[in-house]
């Protein structure tokens, strides 16, 4: 498993670097991110989260315990078309643990990626898929789901977590 970084942290507010060829290295990162993301529990990890500041995301947001995983790996992610409709959705975060707040974005999203397989994939998300993807690919860029909240909002999160870490480096 790999530590998950928490807000703040300037390596999560940059604008990470395209994955250049799929390697053995990205193949263990991938399958990493993916163990570190059941286990937290979440449905998506970005892999600036885990302070590699490369292109890469993974989810899966089957909710249904029952039902079949299906693990993702985008690499290289692009939103190719987005809708018109939005839906709101509460959204967490685990760079910024317990901290919840409602986040408005285009209900459909198309994505294109490289997967791990070397071929260009295309699909449509809608859904806890989509705003998970999109949550994912800001994370890409920098992007925080507290960025969308208002500036004192925003600060009394920062300042919620900068009291955690605090905690946690006298614990
Ligand atoms: O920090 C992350 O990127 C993982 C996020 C992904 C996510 C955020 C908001 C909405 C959808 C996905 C979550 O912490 S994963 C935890 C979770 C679990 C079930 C439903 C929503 C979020
Ligand atoms: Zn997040």
């Amino acid at each position: 498993l790999r530590h998950i970084l928490i807000h703040p942290d300037p390596r999560l507010k940059k604008v990470c670097d395209p994955v250049a060829q799929i390697d053995d290295e990205l193949r263990i990162l991938a399958d990493d991110m993916l163990a570190t993301m059941y286990d937290a529990p979440g449905v998506g990890l970005a892999a600036p989260q885990v302070g590699v500041m490369r292109r890469v995301l993974v989810m899966d947001c089957v909710k249904d315990l029952k039902a079949q995983p299906r693990p993702m790996v985008l690499i290289n992610p692009e939103v190719t078309w987005t809708s018109a409709e939005t839906n709101t959705y509460e959204e967490g975060c685990l760079s910024i643990p317990e901290q919840y707040a409602d986040v408005t974005r285009p209900a459909e999203v198309r994505v294109r990626w490289l997967g791990l397989d070397g071929k260009l994939h295309e699909e449509g998300f809608d859904g806890l898929w989509s705003t998970c993807v999109q949550h994912e690919i800001d994370h890409l860029n920098g992007k925080l789901f507290i960025d969308y909240l208002g500036p004192l909002k925003r600060q009394m999160i920062t300042r919620k977590m900068e009291k955690l870490k605090r905690e946690m480096a006298r614990a």
